[in-house]
């Protein structure tokens, strides 16, 4: 069926994105489609022949030969069928522009490509070699090879290769949705295979498990495997298959594998324990039963991977809006981003001081409590004591007493006074600034958006902070310049209007001198004690409206202007550098960015083959 053969290759392309975009399976905790995707993997000891299955399969030789352990790294290899006459030819996934069509070649760079990963160690490597083969003369396939399991390490690879190995391919064939090619040697012990025991273990009911012996040329004599390949000794799901591939002396005189299948033919036609066989044996048959049931398992899980593609798009989207947009790349959109962010803290923290959110009720209560209490509590009454009264009057007097009115004594005990005036000023300034100071801070931990960029924070903070500071410079210089107003011209009207004193009786005697001056000075403090109440009562209102009016109202309008004119002066890496991100955030944006890619061309290769039908 046409449409079934695409489906393999739908499938093949998806696997290979997969590869591309890193989802092999694994432990990542993003959704992965590989493990859904049906594979064949193969599975054996070492020198069972496995990578003689694979060859025979593909009809080349290809792979990496030596003692020891040689497949260190799993490798994809997928099987691309192509028109009758075109050339063979080979292309790894790490060298897509690269096409080999000296297969010796091939085998070379799996070993570079091996070692490249694990170093000359000779350690193992779970990341996949990833190679496609196309040629008219294979099925669509893909199989995994593995390598070959081991009681033990080999000279120069660590104790730990061997268990490290069996992990590895636990991991692949524990996979409900790997079919498990386990290649067992005739001329063992079927008991004591690993390819078996493991795939006991994992497909108890053998449903997923083709069982494979090779080396049929190699059993003693007298000997057969006919009750292993009739599926009586070890029964199976699916038959087994018998093989025969190249000896190691055919490989030393170089058997090319036209003729190598033509002798495994040749061997089962005549052989008179498995000719009544021969149809169902051999690697090529291999290859077509394989395909054949790949078929069918895709066709059977394809309702299951589309709706998995399809709940795996919604997370990866749900997840990447939640992540917040990725940052651009070119200068004008970064600076049009910052803006943006720059924007959304602004609008909270006037939401603080114009209400909406909390804060600027506070600025109220330093206008209504703190600034009339501090007033309030301003030592006039020491100030303006009798003693101190006759002491400045006196000295503002020198020789000559005054007359009538000591205008130089009033000056100065009002001076004195208004000086009192700058610390209740000054408070009201810094209690404000500092106000402001932790609404911005509040405004820039409520500012969602800029959750995601640190730098660009601090930035701000700085700048809003640099801002207040100078307001306050302002706002300082505003009300002190109101505090001497007041004392550089005094309301004439106050004094005209204070009731004459006048003196009653005739002159006094020299005993009630004193008791004039006294009442005098205690008069002179009462004025000017009265006067000082009413230039604190104007202060009390007018100290507020130069605070809101140089810090209140400046930060309001014009917080983050300076900045804004750094910003536009800086270069694309400068503001790049604002827009660092938390990296880990951007990792997972990056990796759900990819997935999410990977899904979307899996829903569209498998609508295409859907509705082609
Ligand atoms: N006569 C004969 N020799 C075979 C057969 N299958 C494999 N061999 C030989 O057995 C040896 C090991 O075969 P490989 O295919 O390299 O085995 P492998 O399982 O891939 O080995 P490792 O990757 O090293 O684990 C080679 O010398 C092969 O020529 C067979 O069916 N008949």
């Amino acid at each position: 069926m046409a449409t079934m053969e695409s489906l393999i290759v739908t499938v093949n392309r998806i696997q290979r994105a997969c590869t591309v975009l890193g989802d092999h399976g694994g432990d990542t905790n993003l959704p992965t489609l590989w493990e859904a995707l049906p594979s064949v993997v193969v599975v054996g000891g070492q020198s069972s022949g496995k990578s003689s299955v694979l060859e025979s399969i593909v009809g080349r030789d290809f792979l990496p030969r030596g003692s020891g352990i040689v497949t260190r790294r799993p490798l994809v290899l997928q099987l691309h069928k192509t028109e009758r006459g075109l050339q063979e030819y080979g292309e790894f996934l790490h060298l897509p522009k690269k096409k080999f069509t000296d297969f010796s070649m091939v085998r070379k760079e799996i070993q570079d490509e091996t070692d490249r990963m694990t170093g000359k160690s000779k350690q193992i490597s779970p990341v996949p070699i990833h190679l496609s083969i196309y040629s008219p003369n294979v099925v669509n396939l893909t199989l995994i090879d593995l390598p070959g399991l081991t009681k033990v390490a080999v000279e120069g690879q660590p104790e730990s290769i061997v268990q490290d190995i069996e992990i590895m391919v636990r991991s692949y064939v524990e996979k409900p949705n790997c079919i498990i090619l386990a290649i067992t040697p005739a001329n063992q012990d079927i008991a004591t295979s690993d390819a078996m025991k493991l795939s006991r273990e994992v497909d108890p009911t053998g449903e997923r498990t083709f069982g494979v012996l090779t080396k049929l040329d190699l059993m003693d004599k007298g000997t057969n495997a006919i009750d292993v390949l009739e599926g009586r000794a070890y029964p199976l799901q699916h038959p087994w298959v018998g093989i025969v591939n190249r000896s190691q002396a055919d490989i030393k005189k170089n058997v090319d594998m036209i003729a190598s299948r033509r002798k495994e033919r040749e061997f089962f036609a005549s052989s008179p324990d498995y000719g009544h066989l021969a149809s169902k044996m051999g690697s090529e048959y291999l290859a077509k039963v394989l395909s054949k049931h790949l078929k069918s398992v895709i066709r059977a899980r394809l309702p299951a991977i589309t709706s998995l593609i399809n709940k795996s798009i919604e997370e990866l989207e749900a997840e990447l809006s939640h992540l917040g947009r990725s940052v651009a790349v070119d200068a004008g959109a970064q600076l049009y981003t910052i803006l943006e962010l720059c924007r959304a803290f602004d609008r909270i923290f006037k939401e603080h001081l114009d209400g909406g959110r909390p804060g600027g009720d506070r600025i109220y209560g330093v206008f209504d409590h703190q600034l009339p209490a501090a007033l309030r509590k301003l030592p006039f009454d020491r100030h303006l004591s009798l003693q101190n009264v006759r002491k400045v009057v006196s000295e503002a007097d020198g020789y000559q007493p005054h007359l009538i009115a000591p205008e130089q004594g009033y000056r100065r005990l009002i001076d004195g006074a208004l000086n009192y005036f700058r610390g209740p000023a000054e408070a009201s300034v810094d209690a404000v600034h500092f106000l402001l100071k932790e609404l911005v801070r509040r405004s820039i931990a409520e500012t969602q958006e800029l959750k995601r960029f640190p730098t660009l924070q601090a930035e701000i903070a700085a700048a809003a902070s640099e801002a207040l500071e100078r307001f306050r410079e302002e706002s300082k210089k505003t009300t002190l310049r109101m505090v001497d107003m007041e004392s550089s011209y005094l309301t004439v009207d106050f004094f005209r209007k204070l009731p004459q004193e006048v003196e009653k009786g005739g002159n006094p005697t020299s005993s009630s001198a004193d008791r004039y001056a006294e009442s005098h000075f205690r008069k002179i403090g009462s004025n000017v004690y009265s006067y000082v109440g009413m230039v604190s009562d104007t202060l009390r209102n007018t100290i507020p409206k130069a605070v809101v009016y140089c810090q209140v109202r400046e930060a309001k309008q014009s917080l983050l202007d300076h900045f804004y004119i750094q910003l536009g002066k800086k270069e694309g890496k400068q503001l790049a550098q604002l827009l660092d991100e938390d990296p880990a955030l951007m990792e997972r944006r990056q990796q759900c960015v990819k997935r999410l890619e990977l899904y979307k061309s899996a829903r569209d290769e498998i609508d295409s083959v859907l509705w082609a039908r």
